[in-house]
């Protein structure tokens, strides 16, 4: 036996940026054999969301029954989940498999301003999925719909919004600041806070580039793929953002659309950075 299998739970988005599909590039370019539960399909470009058709709740679960009665998974991504039907079928398969490395980016809106989940349905993450979840990735809007709060303008409120979502259950926060203006502009910086250590930052330079679409999905991905094979969860979280910001100072080689475009994943950069660890 050798490598790891990394479950993608997530929405397809037919541009390749984003979901799904930006999650099996991660996995496979950075070593996991990807496997994919699709909860809904969005009508999708660069440009924007024009549809969505979530996947029927009985469906999902019909899906997850038939992988995890057969194959083992090492670690899960979890994304777009449209409706609460959809939240509790996924909760209910982390109780049954108990699954594990499961990494929760609480996908709410696209970068085009699309909505991804429906606004009932925030309440269902917060109180079925966010407990369940080892790590979750919100980004500063997510963070804030979750606590019903304003959205953080600085490392210091993000990291008072982390510490309340450890207080309603999560298990471990990375607070992404990708959305954060202003003064840390020239960086982007997301913070890591977990029960017992004191907070980390993982800073990176700010690329410049309007090309980010999927930036949320490729880091989540990342960290999953990267947890079965790292001893810690901010080791995979250091490697995971080096891996994504590699693949944004390549984004504008690609010519995927005429809106956002997406993060460019190469296998060969991997290479070279799992070298140096
Ligand atoms: N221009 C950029 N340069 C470097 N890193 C970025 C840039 N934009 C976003 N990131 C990083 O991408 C990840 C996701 O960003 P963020 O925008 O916060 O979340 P989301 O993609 O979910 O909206 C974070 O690690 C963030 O720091
Ligand atoms: C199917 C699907 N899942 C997730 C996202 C969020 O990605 P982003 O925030 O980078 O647009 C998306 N646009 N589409």
């Amino acid at each position: 036996m050798s490598g790891y299998n990394i479950l993608s739970i997530a929405g397809s988005d037919p541009s390749g940026g984003a979901g799904i599909q930006a999650d099996l590039k991660t996995f496979s370019a950075l070593g996991g054999y990807g496997m994919t539960v699709i909860t809904a399909l969005t009508a999708q470009s660069t440009s924007g969301v024009t549809g969505v058709h979530a996947v029927p709740a009985e469906f999902v679960s019909a899906q997850l029954d038939t992988l995890l009665t057969d194959a083992r998974v090492d670690a899960v991504k979890i994304g777009m989940l449209s409706d609460t039907g959809v939240i509790g079928a996924v909760a209910a398969a982390i109780d049954h498999y108990a699954l594990r490395n499961v990494v929760l980016d609480p996908v709410m809106v696209a970068k085009s301003g699309d909505r991804l989940l429906a606004p009932e349905a925030v309440a269902g993450v917060r109180d079925e999925l966010l407990p369940r979840a080892d790590l979750i990735t919100p980004n500063i809007p997510e963070a804030a719909e979750l606590l019903g709060a304003d959205e953080a303008g600085s490392i210091e409120t993000m990291g008072a919004q982390a510490e309340r979502l450890l207080v309603l259950g999560a298990r471990r926060v990375l607070l992404k600041g990708g959305h954060l203006g202003g003064a840390d502009s020239g960086h982007s910086t997301d913070l890591l806070v977990e029960p017992d250590w004191p907070p980390r930052t993982f800073t990176a330079e700010r690329v410049r580039t309007h090309n980010t679409h999927g930036t949320g999905c490729t880091l989540s991905s990342a960290i999953a793929a990267l947890l079965p094979q790292r001893d810690d969860v901010p080791a995979a979280v250091r490697d995971a953002k080096e891996y994504l910001t590699e693949a944004l100072r390549h984004a504008d080689e690609l010519d995927a659309g005429r809106g956002k475009g997406p993060v460019h994943h190469f296998h060969a950069w991997w290479g070279a950075v799992a070298a140096d660890h």
